[in-house]
């Protein structure tokens, strides 16, 4: 595969006395989303904070967009252009959407040009642009989380299961934000528990079990392979 935004070569993860990430080896090519696939607790969560830097991998090594990222603090790790929605969504409650946008955008003011875009994307941010973010409902919430990784230009971004316990209306909103996104030119890496979306989005995927990627393919080969999917997965996938 030639020059991939990010690779991990056999990554080990410790939190606390828990041997967690067991020899992860994970390619995310340029220009394309990359499912995340697995059961429950097999380290999806895990590889994607080692990424961001949340966890420090213990051995292995971490490259993107060319350079050895694995000793880098978290911070220098977002300005080289790696973008963080975590599961819970990392929003202030105590804030409007106005100001987690503010925040979100480090490097300086809001750009206009990318916040209509985000509006495109997103209309319910426009409409309670001045509301406290803890009073937006859950859809509207998680679209806030993914805005503020969209405030600035990003390179990859590492989302966490954008869709969880979504209605499937705001699922098919956040699934075309996605793929605007793509569009754009982005690299995602995306953990995904639906597995409709997982397909309909996917260009390539990874399935990990036990702290390892043990398979690694096109998504269209794992979405025709049910026994394949099976084995790897069970039924740890919502069909929809
Ligand atoms: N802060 C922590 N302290 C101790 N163990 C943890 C911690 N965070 C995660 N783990 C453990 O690490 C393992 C991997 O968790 P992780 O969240 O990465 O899995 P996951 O594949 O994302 O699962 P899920 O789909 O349930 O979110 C699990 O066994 C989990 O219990």
């Amino acid at each position: 595969m030639s020059d991939p935004i990010l690779e991990l070569s056999a990554v080990h993860t410790d939190i606390a006395q828990y041997h967690i990430l067991q020899g992860v080896d994970l390619t995310v090519p340029r220009g394309g989303v990359t499912m995340l696939l697995g059961r429950n607790g097999v380290g999806k969560t895990t590889t994607l904070r080692t990424i961001i830097g949340h966890w420090q991998a213990r051995s292995g090594s971490l490259r993107f967009n060319g350079t050895d990222i694995t000793s880098m603090p978290t911070p220098a790790r977002a300005r080289a252009g790696i973008g963080f929605v975590p599961e819970d969504m990392g929003i202030f409650s105590d804030l409007t959407v106005e100001e987690n946008m503010i925040l979100a955008a480090a490097s300086g003011p809001l750009d206009p040009a990318r916040m209509q875009w985000i509006f495109r994307a997103f209309p319910p941010l426009k409409t309670f642009w001045r509301a406290e973010a803890g009073n937006l409902s859950g859809g509207q919430k998680q679209m806030l989380s993914i805005a503020r990784a969209m405030a600035e230009e990003r390179k990859l971004y590492l989302i966490d299961e954008p869709t969880k316990g979504l209605a499937p209306a705001i699922i098919s909103t956040m699934a075309s934000a996605l793929r605007d996104l793509k569009a754009k030119g982005a690299s995602i890496l995306l953990v995904e528990q639906n597995f409709a979306v997982a397909k309909a989005l996917g260009d390539t995927a990874a399935v990990m079990d036990d702290g390892r990627i043990v398979w690694a393919g096109e998504m269209a080969e794992l979405a025709s392979d049910a026994a394949l999917q099976d084995r790897l997965m069970g039924l740890s996938m919502e069909a929809h």
